[in-house]
């Protein structure tokens, strides 16, 4: 099915996945409005949206704070007339070893990608119920299936999102789909984060030797998107061939 005129708000849309699955569904037809802190970027991106005749809005959106992603949602709904999907993608990783005590990444990580996503949930959740639809797309992490060294932290706040997902997705009923999906090694910003010199080496070698498109996740989510209405598609896992 068409996701022509469908309303999409994007976390985290102003790089990498966030940014791919934004310009992919526009070109789709969707509305998007996109979050994230980095208002150039998403300046610069709701341009080269609205060049090639999509539609594109943004809002300033730290996912740390509740009202932000309350904000994102009720502007998603003020401009586009209603919001059909909310991706919560926006995410951090700040890995290390845990003998590396770098407590405060871990709480960038609790925050940014646990809390970021409830806060995206409970945002668009009361507007889901009015409108009797709806669909949660949350991006988690393939770190979260095969656990390795420097990723305890960053995994854990993955696996809390899929454990949520799947709750909720049981809660949902049918008008709220609700999907996960899970990216692999993706060529995108995500080891800038990385404060800790050693991960930070070991994920830029892994990055640089396998990594994929963001694109292939932009597909994914809008396989999910395409889906008709009574179709819900749970989890997805794309990753690179060469990832072992
Ligand atoms: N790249 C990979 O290999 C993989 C990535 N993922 C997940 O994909 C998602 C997207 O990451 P990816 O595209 O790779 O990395 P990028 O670093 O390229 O993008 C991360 C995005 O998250 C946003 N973000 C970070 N902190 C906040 C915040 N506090 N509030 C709002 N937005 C924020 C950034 O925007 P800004 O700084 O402007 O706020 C940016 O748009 C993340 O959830 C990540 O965990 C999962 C598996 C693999
Ligand atoms: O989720 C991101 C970490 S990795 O799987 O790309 O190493």
């Amino acid at each position: 099915m068409s996701i022509e005129g469908k309303v999409v708000a994007i976390t985290g849309a102003s790089s990498g996945i966030g940014r791919a699955t934004a310009k992919l569904l526009a070109e789709q037809g969707a509305f998007v409005a996109l979050g994230a802190r980095n208002e150039q970027a998403l300046q610069a991106l709701v341009d080269e949206i609205t060049a090639t005749g999509g539609k594109a809005v943004f809002k300033r959106t730290d996912v740390r704070h509740r009202s932000d992603l309350e904000e994102l949602v009720a502007f998603a709904v003020a401009r586009g007339g209603r919001l059909d999907v909310i991706v919560n993608n926006a995410g951090v990783g700040p890995i290390s070893r845990f003998d590396a005590l770098r407590v405060d990444d871990w709480d960038a990580m609790i925050d940014v990608n646990f809390r970021g996503t409830l806060y995206g949930i409970a945002a668009a959740l009361p507007v889901f119920g009015r409108q009797q639809s709806g669909h949660v797309v949350n991006v988690v992490s393939t770190a979260g299936l095969q656990m390795l060294p420097t990723m305890g932290v960053y995994a854990a706040t993955k696996n809390a999102v899929r454990t949520a997902t799947e709750v909720l997705r049981q809660e949902a009923g049918p008008n709220l789909r609700v999907t996960e999906v899970s990216p692999g090694i993706i060529a995108t910003h995500f080891g800038d984060t990385i404060t800790d010199p050693p991960a930070k080496k070991m994920i830029e070698q892994q990055l640089g030797g396998i990594a994929i498109s963001p694109d292939a996740i932009a597909r994914g989510i809008l396989y999910a998107l395409e889906q008709p209405p009574e179709v819900d598609v749970g989890s997805v896992v794309i990753r690179p061939t060469a990832q072992g």
